[in-house]
């Protein structure tokens, strides 16, 4: 069997009294694109933050394609994309200069055009990103975490708060990594089943199913993987549309 590229065993994470993270266990393949299912405050952030190294987990195990995020940091950084919720870039910088700032950062980076054209944002080259709006400041931060082509991306929220033309480009945009693997944060019933090969459901920081979208709707005895989420955690998805 090939290597997995991602190993979670045992994880653990608590801030003060809430446990965040409790002995999560799971394994992505090469090539697979899991979903990460949750309600807010479930651990799903946190999960990936100690995926991706950025927090230290109080007990358990990480690898990024057999590395250590954390001992292995320069290595892990390579191979790697990180979009995450709230992206703090540099606001004085244009989109053009933010690209390029981090296609320094790898060897063979993705052309600035490519990714300026995978997230509609060439007539904003020249904008500096705190001029951008909201969505798009998001869809550069997909844009920034693709530039180093990382074979593992962690994708947080990709298409909340976009306009339904922009959902579909990410959308594509995703189905265009073929050999990548991607860890995809979503509230979106409809991005979860068009893009995951499987969905880990998560709940109070346990992980309570794991299964393809079909398995969980067949588990679940549900017509459809919002039901499937609503019976297996017993919890309603707040979602865009019933926020
Ligand atoms: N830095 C922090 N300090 C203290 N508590 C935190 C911190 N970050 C998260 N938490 C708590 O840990 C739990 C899990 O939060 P987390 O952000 O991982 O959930 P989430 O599933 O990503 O939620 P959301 O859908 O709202 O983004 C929540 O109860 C949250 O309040």
């Amino acid at each position: 069997m090939s290597q997995p590229a991602i190993e979670v065993e045992n994880l653990h994470k608590r801030y003060g009294d809430v446990v965040a993270v409790d002995d999560v266990s799971l394994t992505v393949a090469p090539g697979e694109v899991l979903g990460v299912l949750g309600v807010n405050g479930a651990g799903k952030t946190t999960m990936i933050e100690l995926i991706a190294g950025l927090r230290v987990p109080d007990r358990g195990r990480v690898r990024v394609l057999g590395r250590d995020p954390r001992r292995d940091r320069a290595a892990v950084r390579q191979l790697l994309g990180v979009q995450l919720q709230q992206a703090e870039l540099h606001a004085a910088l244009t989109v053009g200069e933010l690209l390029g700032l981090y296609r320094s950062f790898y060897p063979d980076p993705r052309p600035a055009d490519e990714l300026l054209d995978l997230v509609e944002l060439r007539a904003q080259r020249r904008t500096r990103f705190e001029k951008l709006s909201g969505g798009q400041q998001q869809r550069l931060s997909i844009a920034l975490a693709l530039v180093g082509r990382p074979q593992v991306v962690i994708l947080d929220e990709l298409t909340t708060g976009l306009d339904p033309r922009a959902r579909r480009r990410m959308w594509a945009g995703v189905e265009g990594l073929r050999d990548e693997t991607v860890l995809l944060v979503s509230h979106a019933m409809d991005e979860v089943q068009r893009l995951c090969d499987r969905v880990v459901l998560l709940d109070a920081g346990r992980v309570v199913a794991l299964d393809t979208p079909a398995g969980l709707v067949a588990r679940a005895g549900a017509a459809n993987l919002e039901e499937a989420f609503v019976r297996l955690t017993g919890k309603e998805l707040v979602t865009e549309e019933n926020a």
